[in-house]
């Protein structure tokens, strides 16, 4: 009786057969943030029957604003954990079950996806939101996507082979910035913020890369020898400093070493290629000991942006934490604001640099292996505010308050919860639609900011042919990666070509494995090797393209071998029937044309003219293009667009606002 009370509504507007089905839909939400939250509401109480709520993250103060599902007391806590215990006592007739994880681990395979009829996401990042398009392509799962920033919001259905998928329209790189202007000669703040996330705070505490390889590359393609040279000492002088950050015995002086390195050393270095300074304002190095005491002379337009300029005495915890947030004044009452948003003069950049310094290194001391970027990680925010204000006065550059660096590195667009809430209601309905199979009422929905008109509607296109996504044909095999070869995977994929099982038959191909190259027709070397040895393992994809372009893609996602497999059964299980992608024979048509008269259809013949061979690759590790792929992909994270040649051109200084 209670529970038909319950559901009164949603019999009513849903339709009883409808709730029936909905009790035992199994859902996937990813994400359990400012969406997310308003989703697993809205999903509980539609009555979704069984919600697989997926998050990687622990709650943090600064979400308890829209986060509803939060308290305080839940600080620290799994958001997924957390908020499933919350939405289950809304609905007790739905079963909520909490991963904290990665979407992105391999247990998250294709198999794994296909346990769900339905996938919404709640994400807040390009990669993650690619990740599950491509898993729900592979999977042919329908999924509803979404977003927002600020008063703006949207949802987009998609399903493979009827929409578009998320990959079909290719997405504005939101950021762009030449990476000298990152290295060696920034002009705004953001510049030496980006290079303080992205390069210093790495360089110091992240994962041990040299760089070397890199630079080796561009010696190859003949940049400047100087400026190799230069960079080749300054990647062995990082070394020292992150030896100094590791080690107990130089702890005190670590800090001064970084500094001297950094603002000292490098700028110096920089400084002795007087070409590069011909029409550019040179960089000033900075000096520890007298912006320490306040004797360094600067220039009165790099002052900070803050409340107030000038300078005041730092105030900081004896643990070496600056007091952040909370009404503050200096002891001449010139600097009154929020402490966040207060001018840090040079000196109370050096100590604060200092001090989350020496804060980030007893940190990897305590045992942590590597520290990145969190906006929300007092110290690393700390080093980035100070070690790009610090840059920015070396380079005559406005700096910025503590506050506002948040907000540039943290990429934040204020939240607001209504949005999120008005988005969450229209995914429940777009997943409705797809459940119940409605295609025509499936609709891009947008929140604008129109108050007479806030919400748009679009007709969803078909997916882009050229789509290097939803327009590949997927398949999955199961083996034991480290007793298979990529030969036998790739022979079995193919088949013989016989009949309606027998796959494409063999043919001359190259086999990625993400953007690594893999093999092709002129270069076998890694055939006879096993798929671990190749890093090859569960959940990753093996893409199959064809040399002549007239198959279309096959991807193979590899899933491991079922747990009550016989020991000494097959090592390989190939999926029946074999893939058979779309066939589109190239046409050539023989000219001259006899005449003007209507052609025979012998005219046109059919030939398999080889297309020109992609350039032979070093090995298994990268395309050659990619240089150091971590490094690489954290700049472009950041917007750093890394030119590969010193003949590549682009504007200087190119900022898209996504
Ligand atoms: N790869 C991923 N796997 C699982 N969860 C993810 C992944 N990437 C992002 N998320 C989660 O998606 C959610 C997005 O929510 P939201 O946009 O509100 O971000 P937030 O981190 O909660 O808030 P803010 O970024 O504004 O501080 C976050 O909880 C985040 O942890
Ligand atoms: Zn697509």
């Amino acid at each position: 009786m209670r529970q038909s009370g319950r559901y009164t509504h949603a019999n009513a507007i849903l339709g009883l057969e409808m709730c029936a089905r909905l009790a035992k839909t199994k859902v996937l939400l990813v994400g359990a943030g400012g969406i997310g939250c308003e989703l697993l509401k809205n999903v509980v109480l539609t009555g979704f029957g069984h919600i697989t709520l997926l998050d990687l993250d622990t709650i943090d103060l600064s979400n308890l604003n829209r986060q509803f599902l939060f308290k305080k007391k839940d600080i620290k806590q799994s958001k997924a954990m957390v908020a499933a215990q919350t939405a289950g006592a809304f609905n007790p007739n739905v079963h909520i079950y909490p991963i904290h994880a990665n979407i992105k681990e391999p247990q998250f395979d294709i198999e794994w996806f296909r346990g769900f009829d339905i996938v919404l996401n709640a994400l807040d990042n390009l990669d993650a939101r690619r990740h599950v398009n491509k898993m729900c392509m592979a999977a042919g799962i329908p999924l509803v996507e979404s977003g927002t920033a600020g008063y703006l919001g949207q949802v987009q259905p998609l399903w493979k082979d009827r929409t578009e998928c998320f990959d079909c329209v290719p997405k504005p790189t939101p950021k762009s910035f030449p990476v000298c202007t990152i290295r060696s000669t920034p002009s705004q703040p953001i510049h030496c913020i980006v290079w303080a996330k992205s390069y210093l705070l790495p360089q110091l505490f992240g994962e041990d890369e040299d760089g070397g390889a890199e630079l080796d590359e561009a010696e190859k393609r003949g940049e400047n020898a100087q400026e190799i040279a230069t960079l080749r000492k300054e990647a062995l002088a990082y070394k020292t400093v992150r030896k100094a950050l590791r080690s107990v015995e130089t702890t005190d002086d670590a800090a001064k070493t970084a500094f001297q390195k950094v603002f000292h050393t490098d700028i110096l270095n920089l400084l002795s290629m007087a070409d590069m300074w011909r029409s550019r304002t040179a960089p000033i190095p900075l000096d520890f000991d007298a912006v320490e005491n306040g004797t360094f002379v600067i220039n009165e337009a790099t002052k900070s942006s803050g409340s107030a300029s000038g300078s005041s005495s730092g105030k900081f915890l004896a643990n070496g934490h600056v007091i952040a947030n909370g009404a503050t004044s200096t002891s001449n009452g010139t600097n009154v604001g929020l402490k966040d948003q207060r001018a840090l003069s040079l000196q109370d950049n050096l100590s604060l640099f200092v001090a989350s310094t020496n804060r980030l290194a007893a940190r990897l001391r305590a045992g942590e292996e590597t520290i990145s970027f969190d906006k929300d990680d007092d110290d690393t925010l700390d080093f980035v505010t100070t070690a790009s204000n610090l840059r920015s006065a070396a380079y005559h550059i406005e700096r910025k308050t503590r506050w506002e660096v948040k907000e540039m590195a943290g990429n934040i667009i204020p939240a607001i919860a209504t949005t999120n809430a008005i988005i969450s209601g229209l995914i429940v309905l777009q997943a409705l639609h797809l459940l119940r199979r409605s295609f025509s009422a499936l609709k891009n929905v947008h929140l604008q900011f129109k108050p007479a008109v806030p919400l748009s509607t679009v007709n969803l296109c078909p997916p882009n042919p050229k789509c290097g996504i939803c327009r590949d044909t997927y398949t999955t095999f199961s083996c034991d990666p480290a007793r298979v070869t990529l030969g036998e995977v790739v022979d079995g994929i193919l088949g013989d070509g016989d009949g309606e099982d027998g796959g494409t038959g063999k043919r001359e191909v190259s086999v990625f494995e993400d953007r690594r190259l893999l093999c092709d027709p002129d270069w076998d070397d890694n055939l006879d090797r096993t798929l671990e040895s190749l890093n090859v393992t569960r959940g990753k994809f093996l893409t199959i393209v064809d040399e002549d372009g007239e198959w279309g893609t096959i991807a193979v996602a590899l899933s491991v071998l079922p747990a009550n497999h016989p020991a000494d059964g097959p090592t390989l299980i190939f999926p029946s029937p074999l893939p058979k992608p779309p066939y589109t024979p190239r046409r050539v048509t023989l000219t001259p044309a006899p005449s003007r008269k209507r052609s025979a259809p012998d005219d046109e013949i059919i030939e398999s003219e080889p297309s020109p061979k992609r350039p032979k690759t070093n090995g298994t590790s990268t395309l050659p293009d990619i240089g150091s792929p971590s490094k690489k992909r954290r700049l472009e994270e950041d917007g750093v667009v890394m030119l590969s040649n010193s003949s590549d051109k682009m504007d200087d200084d190119v900022i898209e606002i996504d």
